[in-house]
């Protein structure tokens, strides 16, 4: 291939970077500025100019969708497949280093991976274990306790002792989880990064063969690397390593979890000699979009500085819609995005961000209503779903009898008469004789501790286990996977739940047959087929779902955005208490974290940005009334256009200002009017969304305070105005 190629398209500053001579090299630039882009030309222009072999170089992206589109676009590049060449996130290289060297790393070979869920449960019956009341000691401290101290490349004799005894209780916590965790052969996500580091401190030898190997080390969103993260980094790299990061400090969003912005500028001192490269226009978004973005950022003090052109066209300004209430929000982005598809638009065009996870249901409803296809990244992804690890965990205890978070999610899923008082005693014993669950219930049975129905209930389901395996370790993934689903109960269980949140999850568990026929193991794993599959299950939580080539809108929290670009995009729940969330609008820090998340979102959207907020909203069973937010009225009035609610009248709102008038003039023939509350003699008190028609034919959709929305016709409806 023509040299030259690879530098074609790149402006000067782009060139510079990827056609650089073998340096250490900071890029530091806003979004869309092409960064990716230049790490994914870097690697090409290794292989293909500097005859580097695809082994010497090792990248690192921030999520496993970003890797794959990497790795695709290299191999696109250099016109075939790339072998050997190491590109994950930091969990995923993590993850693969310990496989390999598993009996240093002091760990079995079929190590399981705890994901945050796994890893909550686990906790629970620990500090049940400990007679500590949750109440006290919550699950989210103590997780949030121990996964910190692991990003610090803490163990708990590392802790220097605490005179606070809070502290010291959780110290004791983090033992009794680390005791519990080793015996098991569990792995959590922190552990993973923080095994893999030791691995460096104690085996010389092994990391003198990857500093060998890692000539080339390149990373994207270098702004979100935490403390163990950089030090793995920072020793692979060694002496000979050539490093090049890149990132934007703007874009660091990740400081709650441990990610340190601060790593940028000690990269430049660890790494002497470093080239800093600034990209500074932007290829992405539309002037308007841009500037939105800048004005927004401009806002926060703490900044690296950095400046952010287009020559694109200025484009249309972003669209505001003030909702009555979340359904509202969720219909008009449903609305909007059906416009789109009318207009030749592909959905997977189209993306939704929120900043919980939890505001997705709402629209995920008004989507399927609409028989909008979707796709959730993130969040509720298909691997972590209830009914999903329900099947996992019969695998995982197949595949391992020592995975107690396995054990404990399915002993008595589905029912079969193995109440709490066993299960005390079977954690009990397991505990005081230092077992694992599996073993422990064992004992309890043959030594008659249990009796009767407990004692035949616990031995059926440990022959259950074993007679899975038996029968199935032959068998094909797939085929194993559809008896397991088939003989463990699970799905005569959901199918026994009425409902379309049953119907769905039965089609779920049937999905996961697909999802393991489909299933390839990466070139150089050497576990066990099914090992390999759990293990991706617990990686890569969603990210390959089967649908992925369909059409389909994408939904998303604004951290899982980072990175990706879409012409069509809906940031929704721009409310004071939602974003910025009540606590970090009382702290300057996390409110400025906060802003760069608002200013991640922006940046995404290409050509058009819708941004809404809801007056009220129910979330978690609460029902909240919300101002916008103040992210809102920082941004430009003359990019802005309010969008009305009959759609006809759109008009710029003056510099963060709203008209009051808005819900008065929507008054239509059916009496009622936008945002009125009503009641309606069986579904009791609702809000007016929407009309249509007129006379006789009418109609009003109501939103009830329980039980959703409805379209009603106005003439029978006998609706009360209150
Ligand atoms: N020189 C260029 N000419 C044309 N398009 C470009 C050029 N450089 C980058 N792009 C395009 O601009 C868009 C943004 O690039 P990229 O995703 O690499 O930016 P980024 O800096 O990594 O953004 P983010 O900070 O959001 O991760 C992509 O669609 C990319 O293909
Ligand atoms: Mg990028």
């Amino acid at each position: 291939m023509d040299v030259s190629s690879l530098l074609d398209g790149m402006n000067d500053k782009q060139r510079e970077a990827v056609a650089a001579p073998a340096q250490n090299m900071l890029v530091l630039a806003g979004a869309g500025s092409g960064k990716t882009r230049v790490l994914v030309h870097r690697i090409a222009w290794l292989m293909q100019v500097e005859q580097v072999p695809a082994s010497a170089i090792l990248a690192v992206t921030f999520t496993n969708k970003a890797s794959a589109e990497m790795r695709g676009r290299v191999e696109q590049l250099l016109g075939g497949r790339l072998f050997g060449l190491w590109l994950g996130t930091f969990h995923g290289l993590a993850h693969r280093l310990l496989r390999a060297h598993h009996l240093d790393a002091r760990l079995p070979q079929d190590f399981q991976i705890l994901d945050s869920d796994d890893q909550k449960r686990l906790l629970r019956r620990i500090l049940k274990g400990m007679n500590l009341d949750e109440k006290q000691w919550p699950v989210r401290q103590a997780s949030g306790f121990i996964n910190a101290r692991k990003d610090e490349g803490l163990r708990p004799k590392d802790i220097q002792i605490l005179h606070d005894p809070v502290q010291q209780t959780y110290q004791r916590i983090y033992q009794v989880y680390q005791d519990t965790c080793d015996r098991a052969g569990l792995v959590d996500f922190a552990e993973l990064l923080l095994r893999a580091h030791e691995l460096w401190l104690q085996k010389p030898h092994i990391l003198a063969h990857y500093q060998q190997r890692f000539q080339h080390i390149l990373v994207d969103e270098f702004q979100d690397t935490n403390s163990i993260q950089y030090a793995w980094l920072h020793m692979l790299a060694g002496q000979q390593a050539r490093v090049m990061i890149v990132g934007d400090d703007d874009q660091s969003i990740y400081g709650w979890r441990g990610a340190k912005v601060e790593n940028i500028a000690r990269f430049l001192q660890d790494f002497p000699g470093s080239e800093t490269v600034r990209l500074e226009q932007n290829y992405r978004s539309t002037g308007t979009i841009l500037k939105a973005a800048n004005t927004l950022i401009a806002n926060n003090a703490e900044r690296m500085g950095k400046q952010l052109w287009t020559e694109g066209v200025e484009g249309e300004p972003i669209a505001l819609y003030g909702a009555f209430n979340e359904v509202d929000e969720a219909r008009f982005v449903v609305e909007r995005i059906k416009q789109w598809r009318q207009q030749d638009g592909l959905l997977a065009e189209a993306a939704i961000l929120y900043r919980n996870n939890a505001q997705s249901r709402v629209l995920e409803e008004a989507l399927i209503q609409s028989r909008l296809p979707y796709r959730i990244y993130g969040g509720l992804r298909f691997f972590e779903r209830q009914e999903i690890k329900d099947a996992l965990g019969y695998l995982r205890l197949m595949n391992n009898r020592g995975d107690e978070a396995a054990f404990e999610r399915i002993v008595n899923t589905p029912t079969r008469g193995i109440g709490e008082r066993t299960l005390g005693l079977v954690r009990e014993a397991a505990r005081d004789r230092q077992l694992t669950l599996w073993q422990s219930a064992w004992a309890l049975v043959e030594e008659k501790v249990l009796t009767g129905r407990a004692a035949s209930a616990v031995s059926r389901f440990l022959a259950l286990i074993n007679q899975l395996e038996d029968e199935t370790r032959e068998l094909p993934l797939h085929v194993q996977t559809d008896r397991v689903i088939e003989l463990s109960g699970l799905k005569a269980m959901y199918q026994a739940e009425r409902g379309e949140k049953a119907q769905a999850r039965v089609e779920n568990l049937e999905e996961l047959v697909s999802a393991t026929r489909q299933f390839t193991p990466s070139e150089d794993d050497d576990m066990s087929l099914l090992s390999a599959f759990l293990s991706h299950a617990a990686l890569e939580a969603g990210e390959s779902q089967a649908d992925q080539f369909d059409d389909a809108v994408q939904l998303m929290t604004l951290h899982s955005a980072k990175g990706l670009e879409f012409p069509l995009v809906f940031m929704v729940g721009v409310e004071e208490g939602m974003f910025p969330s009540q606590q970090s609008a009382e702290e300057s820090q996390r409110l400025e974290e906060e802003r760069r998340l608002a200013y991640v979102g922006i940046t995404r959207a290409m050509s058009k940005l819708y941004i809404s907020h809801a007056e009220t909203r129910r979330l978690y069973g609460k029902e909240m009334f919300h101002r916008p937010s103040r992210f809102i009225k920082e941004l430009p009035g003359d990019c802005l256009e309010e969008i009305r609610l009959k759609a006809t009248v759109s008009r710029a709102v003056p510099n963060g200002r709203f008209s009051q008038d808005r819900v008065q003039d929507t008054f239509n023939e059916t009496g009622f009017r936008l945002g009125q509350r009503v009641r309606h003699p069986k579904f009791g008190e609702g809000v007016v969304l929407n009309f249509e028609g007129a006379d006789a034919h009418s109609r009003v959709q109501v939103n009830f305070d329980d039980g959703g929305s409805k379209w009603l016709v106005t003439a029978y409806a006998r609706l009360e105005a209150l």
